[in-house]
């Protein structure tokens, strides 16, 4: 049974030690400097601590504090070569984490969908190892990426969430203004998201393939479909990730400056 130690259970780290505790066959340690954080994992986490010595005893150790805090951490961390410490922080090179540990490091953006063992993730080539590989696999799927593209992994998989939160709410929002129950409405605009981003995975046609397929000739779908593609909703959906990689580069340049 692999032992991993999450330090930092906030929105990302809880989410890892609930998705971990989902998969099974691990042990976690969840650490935190707060006990409500604590309190929070303490159904699914083996045991919690707010002292991160413990994180000397796990065979690979999760790194999910915010990144203005990352350094303080790995300062008061002592790790064995053996150990390997996945950092998540978004915006912290590698090498910057690397530089201040024994561990063998791999960089990671993963996302809240950890929870469900739904999480996209990207990881560094560099630091990853089959443990890692499995950690990944049993929360979701993982592509492997040069750092460079790390920013805009961020964006896309990081933030994305967030991005998808609100498209689902503006489609829960139509249904609610045309007269549908809030909840129901809500239900039938998460789940068709969900059921939408099963069939791009798992189905070989392509995107647009997928769409004619929706829209019967002559049809309901179609309709909307000329709205969408007479709007700009594609160009809002880039520039929401183009803003979100800006600061993860500004982030980046903050710890390569120092
Ligand atoms: N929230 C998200 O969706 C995602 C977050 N991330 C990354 O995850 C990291 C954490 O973000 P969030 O979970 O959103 O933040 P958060 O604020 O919810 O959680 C951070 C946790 O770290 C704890 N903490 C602070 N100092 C500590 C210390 N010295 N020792 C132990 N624990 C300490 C805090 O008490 C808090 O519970 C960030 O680096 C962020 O870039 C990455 C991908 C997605
Ligand atoms: O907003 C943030 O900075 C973090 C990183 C990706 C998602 N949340």
């Amino acid at each position: 049974m692999k032992h991993v130690s999450v330090i930092g259970c906030g929105n990302m780290g809880g989410a890892f030690v609930r998705g971990l505790a989902k998969a099974g066959g691990y042990r976690v340690t969840a650490i935190d400097l707060d006990p409500d954080a604590l309190e929070g994992v303490a159904d699914a986490a083996d045991e919690t601590t707010t002292d991160s010595a413990a994180a000397r005893d796990a065979d690979v150790v999760v790194l999910a504090v915010k990144p203005s805090v990352a350094a303080a951490v790995l300062d008061d961390l002592d790790l064995r070569a053996d150990q390997t410490l996945i950092t998540l922080a978004a915006g912290v090179p590698r090498e910057f984490v690397a530089a201040q540990t024994d561990a063998n490091v791999v960089r990671i953006m993963p996302n809240l969908a950890a929870e469900t063992r739904d999480m996209a993730a990207a990881a560094t080539q560099e630091g990853i190892t089959d443990e890692v590989r499995a950690i990944l696999d049993d929360l979701g799927e993982f592509v492997v990426v040069d750092e460079s593209k790390m920013d805009t992994a961020t964006a896309v998989n990081g933030s994305g969430p967030a991005f998808a939160f609100y498209l689902i709410e503006a489609m829960k929002d139509a249904g609610v203004d045309a007269g549908l129950d809030a909840e129901q409405a809500e239900t039938l605009a998460a789940q068709t998201f969900k059921g939408a981003a099963e069939t791009v995975l798992q189905d070989e046609r392509s995107v647009d393939e997928l769409i004619d397929a929706v829209c019967s000739p002559k049809g309901t779908t179609i309709e909307g479909m000329d709205v969408l593609w007479d709007s700009d909703a594609d160009e809002a959906v880039r520039a929401a990730v183009k803003a979100a990689e800006r600061r993860s580069r500004e982030l980046a340049e903050e710890f390569e400056n120092e």
